[in-house]
């Protein structure tokens, strides 16, 4: 995939969100006719458009602003905040991503919001934390051709607070590394600085 014009179409259908939204009441014993529910089904709908907008979102549309700064060392964007959807269970998991790179030999580097807008395509999907992680390391290795990627995310997952096994406060950690940020020094420096708070 290298732009949006080739991705299939994956807009939200609200009017079929909705309905199986009533559906859902429904099965749940509610009345989605009663005045507080009444515009549920359609509110639900364009919240989920929203939280699995990245369905329809392109890396390679994020990552195509590069510049040339000759820039040879890490660099490192830590505690992103993120919200994404457990694919098991359709409910929140949430917390952090530190994204950190080494540029390749042309030393291009691509802005520092566009580390955090990355991190958001890939959130705003129905996830689950392992591909989450390892999607944004490979979305940069392809796009940047970086030396080398690191990526941790650090999240708290609802379906094992809020229901299940009911332990909240558990946080996952996560990591895929690539390239020269596997070499043991490398990978430790860019430890210490997502560490480092
Ligand atoms: N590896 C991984 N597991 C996840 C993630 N999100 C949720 N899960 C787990 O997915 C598993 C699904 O297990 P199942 O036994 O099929 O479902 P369940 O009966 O609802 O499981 P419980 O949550 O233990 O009640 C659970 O252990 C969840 O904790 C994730 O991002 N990565
Ligand atoms: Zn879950």
């Amino acid at each position: 995939m290298t732009n949006a014009e080739e991705l299939p179409d994956r807009r939200v259908d609200l009017d079929r969100a909705a309905a199986a939204v009533r559906e859902l009441l429904l099965a749940v014993g509610e009345d989605p006719d009663r005045e507080g529910l009444r515009e549920t089904p359609a509110r639900v709908a364009r919240a989920y458009a929203e939280v699995f907008a990245g369905l329809s979102q392109d890396p390679a549309d994020v990552l195509g602003t590069t510049f040339d700064i000759g820039h040879e060392e890490m660099i490192l964007v830590k505690d992103i905040e993120l919200y994404s959807t457990c694919e098991h269970h359709l409910v929140p998991f949430h917390g952090v991503a530190h994204v950190g790179y080494i540029p390749g030999v042309d030393g291009r580097v691509t802005g520092l919001s566009k580390l955090a807008r990355l991190v958001e395509v890939f959130a705003r999907r129905p996830q689950v934390q392992e591909r989450l992680t390892s999607q944004i390391a490979d979305a940069l290795v392809e796009h940047l051709e970086p030396r080398g990627v690191l990526v941790v995310v650090e999240c708290e997952h609802l379906c094992m607070s809020m229901r299940g096994v009911r332990k909240p406060g558990a946080r996952t950690v996560t990591s895929a590394v690539r390239g020269q940020m596997r070499d043991v020094a490398t990978r430790a420096e860019a430890m210490s600085l997502v560490l480092g708070r």
